[in-house]
């Protein structure tokens, strides 16, 4: 295992990047204290981020930017996109935010009506290849109350893979899962990623997720958020949550979180 920890390191401008974040800065409010300062941060096509940091050091603000949700306060934020095609993303929260009143393939069904496939035969295909992907190929005709958690969260992944974005960005998607169900996502998360090449950068509290699925780990420092520290993780996937490379790395990243925290007297 490698894993190599840079500080301060000089991005490349010319590497092709799917986002790309220069001098990022984002305050709320007349005269506040900026959330996020001069945030530089260049994410390849098909790679997978993971962004640490302590509560309320502006992890969700940096998505909400990215997403173009919010604007930034100063800085470019870019999303090269394929061709003359300008890119977007596809967010996805915590919570999985389905329709109520539709089933689970009428919620991917509706991305995609909102991508602007016309054809309703062709909608309800696509949705249905979506949902087996994400192993719901059964949950078709399902209402959302008849879901666990776990589904509605796969649900939310088929409808955020419906929207063909560049990149997916998922704010603490797995937050509110137990431990169990939560691994078998992890595990099809990145099995759906080396499949289909997603550029993903995927928010959390949690350091052992982090090591369990970055390629690189990004950890924020608060008020301002900069980044203080990132790491490069060569542990083959797939990983597991147990193992003992993803354990050492959980521990050093844990103790410099910890130093963050202290810190800024969180
Ligand atoms: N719309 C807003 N208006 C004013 N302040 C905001 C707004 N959105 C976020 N903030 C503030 O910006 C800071 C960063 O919030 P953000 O939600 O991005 O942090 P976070 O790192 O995602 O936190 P957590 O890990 O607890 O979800 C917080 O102090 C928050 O109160």
């Amino acid at each position: 295992m490698t894993v190599t920890a840079t500080v301060g390191e000089e991005l490349e401008a010319v590497e092709p990047a799917a986002v790309r974040l220069t001098g990022v800065t984002k305050t709320f409010g007349k005269g506040g204290v900026p959330v996020l300062d001069g945030i530089d941060l260049s994410v390849a096509p098909g790679e997978f981020v993971c962004l640490l940091g302590a509560s309320g050091c502006g992890k969700s603000t940096l998505l909400n930017l990215i997403a173009g949700l919010d604007p930034a306060s100063s800085g470019l934020i870019e999303l090269p996109g394929k061709g003359s095609r300008p890119g977007h993303a596809a967010l996805m929260f915590q919570e999985s935010a389905l329709f109520p009143w539709l089933t689970a393939g009428r919620n991917v069904e509706l991305a995609l009506k909102l991508r602007g496939v016309r054809a309703k035969a062709e909608r309800r295909e696509e949705a249905q290849r979506l949902l087996g992907l994400v192993r719901l190929g059964s949950a078709y005709d399902k209402r959302v109350h008849e879901l666990s958690g776990g589904m509605r969260q796969r649900v939310a992944l088929a409808r955020s893979l419906a929207q063909q974005a560049d990149v997916l960005l998922m704010d603490e998607p797995f937050a509110a899962l137990d431990a169990i169900t939560r691994d078998v996502l992890h595990e099809e998360l990145v099995k759906l990623w080396s499949e289909t090449g997603l550029t993903v950068i995927f928010v959390t509290h949690n350091v052992r997720e982090a090591a369990r699925l970055g390629q690189r780990v990004i950890l924020l420092s608060s008020r301002p958020g900069r980044i203080a520290r990132e790491w490069r993780v060569e542990i083959p996937q797939p990983r597991r949550i147990e193992d003992a490379a993803v354990t050492d790395l959980t521990r050093q990243i844990t103790a410099e979180l910890h130093k963050e925290i202290s810190r800024h007297g969180n």
